[in-house]
């Protein structure tokens, strides 16, 4: 039997407190995409109450998209209060390899062994670069894509059995590994690359779904499928973008298990 859909039903039980540290554009997304999920989200970023919030929260999510001296502080100080609670915490490499200040601060939060890291493919390579693998591949321009998701596989492989985490690279098809499985993902509609912050608010998804299970991988792969699946519900009744993100939060909080069997392009690879 696929326990897929039971991750999904776990979570609405359990409803866990997820903190989640990112940008300004993201944050009503995120918080959005975390209730209509079932999972209650808290915003709290401030370095004087980060650390102390991620002790009592299921699981954090760290977001560097519009990073600055203050929200890092925060970030370092959550993670490590997470990691020391053996709580999750998701890193969202926004933009990495844009800039020296970015990749720094990637460097920074490395150490503090996120469980998954989610980013695009550039965004993974850029992060395996920084880590010190992988070196050839080109920078990025910017928060967007500019590969496909496959092409990031080796960088995820490396990132995963180096830091002993699961990596999460989206695109058309996503890709999930820990290092040894990886699994594929062939949902989701182009729309999703036409909502900003698309991609920061499942990233606080998955921080969710792995507050509700010790086996990170598994977290990860439910996590993109229901979302994906929920942009292809989405995506058959809107008109362009701005009807899609309505649409998609509400796909998001009316998703069943069932349609996530009916629908699942999964496949491991
Ligand atoms: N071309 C595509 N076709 C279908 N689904 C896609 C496509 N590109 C991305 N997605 C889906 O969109 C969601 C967000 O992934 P994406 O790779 O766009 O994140 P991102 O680049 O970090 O986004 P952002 O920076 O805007 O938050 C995922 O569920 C992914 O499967
Ligand atoms: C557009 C943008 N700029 C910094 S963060 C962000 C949200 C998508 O990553
Ligand atoms: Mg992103």
């Amino acid at each position: 039997m696929n326990d897929k859909p039971l991750l999904l039903d776990d979570l609405r039980r359990a409803r866990p407190l997820v903190q989640v540290i990112t940008n300004y554009v993201s944050m009503d997304l995120a918080a959005n995409a975390l209730l209509a999920i079932g999972a209650a989200p808290a915003m709290i970023h401030a370095p004087e109450e980060a650390a102390e919030f991620a002790a009592i929260a299921d699981a954090l999510v760290v977001n560097i998209g519009t990073i600055s001296k203050t929200f890092f502080e925060g970030m370092l100080g959550a993670a490590e209060a997470a990691r020391a609670a053996g709580k999750p915490w998701v890193l969202d490499p926004v933009g990495a390899g844009a800039t020296r200040y970015r990749n720094a601060a990637i460097e920074a939060l490395l150490a503090l062994k996120p469980s998954i890291i989610r980013g695009n493919a550039s965004e993974i390579m850029a992060v395996a670069r920084i880590a010190g693998l992988n070196a050839d591949q080109a920078a990025p321009k910017g928060v967007d894509s500019q590969h496909e998701a496959g092409a990031a596989k080796g960088a995820a492989l490396a990132l995963a059995q180096n830091l002993s985490c699961v990596v999460a690279v989206t695109g058309a098809v996503d890709l999930v590994t820990d290092g040894t499985r990886v699994t594929r993902i062939a949902n989701g509609s182009e729309l999703m690359t036409r909502v900003t912050a698309c991609g920061c608010a499942l990233s606080a998804v998955v921080g969710a779904f792995a507050a509700v299970t010790p086996d990170r991988f598994a977290a990860a792969v439910a996590a993109l499928e229901a979302y994906a699946i929920a942009g292809d519900i989405a995506a058959e009744a809107s008109a362009g973008p701005g009807s899609f993100r309505v649409a998609f939060i509400d796909r998001l909080a009316s998703l069943q298990g069932a349609e996530i069997l009916e629908r699942s392009k999964a496949y491991g690879a």
